[in-house]
């Protein structure tokens, strides 16, 4: 049994995501990131949510398989855009951001985020939805907004933390989960896997 942060080992953010990474800091968690790989395709008419879910537990799963014994606990995420019951990932070029956005344009859309936990309490899954309102976007504005080189990497080809702020008029749910990693979920998980939250001296 653990019983401050400095006697709990490390948590695992098998993530690449910068953003999953200065999410979690923020939560004063310690941790080290070892990014996992996957196939992220949905599979044929794999409803949004179950989608989401089915991503951020393998992401966990496999960094649990790849570093048990070293990380009692290994956190897997995934943030997909739905919108008309599609589901937006990260767009392949250039052509797919601007159907996307072109897509969003003036409309409501959801942002679907699950994080994955695993730890001594098993594997525990939660999903973070928000609604977001998107204003009108120029044609223009769509291609040079793929010009800052925000949209390559970002579920839905926007970041809400980015100059992609400028294109919401109202979000209903989670800032932190449509950036990628629902911090009150997060929390909750955490905690149910005994992992102390809070230390100082991983926080931003
Ligand atoms: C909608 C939105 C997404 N995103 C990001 C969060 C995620 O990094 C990415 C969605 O892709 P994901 O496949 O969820 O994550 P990833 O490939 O970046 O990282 P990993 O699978 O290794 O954990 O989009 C933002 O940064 N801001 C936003 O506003």
């Amino acid at each position: 049994m653990f019983h401050d942060a400095h006697e709990f080992p490390p948590v695992c953010l098998a993530s690449g995501s910068p953003r999953r990474r200065e999410l979690l800091a923020q939560l004063g968690v310690l941790f080290e990131v070892h990014p996992v790989t996957l196939d992220e395709t949905p599979v044929a008419g794999e409803a949004p949510l179950a989608y989401v879910k089915r991503l951020a537990c393998q992401k966990a799963r496999i960094g649990h398989a790849m570093f048990e014994g070293r990380f009692p606990v290994v956190i897997g995420a995934d943030t997909a855009v739905i919108h008309k019951k599609r589901i937006f990932g990260k767009p392949k070029n250039q052509q797919e951001a601007y159907e996307m956005l072109a897509a969003l344009s003036g409309e409501v859309h959801e942002t679907y985020s699950a994080i994955a936990v695993t730890g001594r309490a098993g594997l525990q899954v939660a999903v973070s939805k928000t609604k977001v309102k998107f204003r009108v976007l120029r044609d223009e504005e769509i291609q040079r907004y793929w010009q800052t080189g925000e949209p390559q990497d970002k579920a839905g080809a926007y970041a809400i933390q980015g100059f992609a702020a400028s294109f919401i008029q109202d979000i209903q749910g989670s800032y932190s989960g449509v950036m990628g990693l629902p911090l009150y979920e997060t929390s909750r998980l955490l905690n149910v896997q005994g992992v102390p939250l809070w230390n100082q001296e991983t926080a931003c």
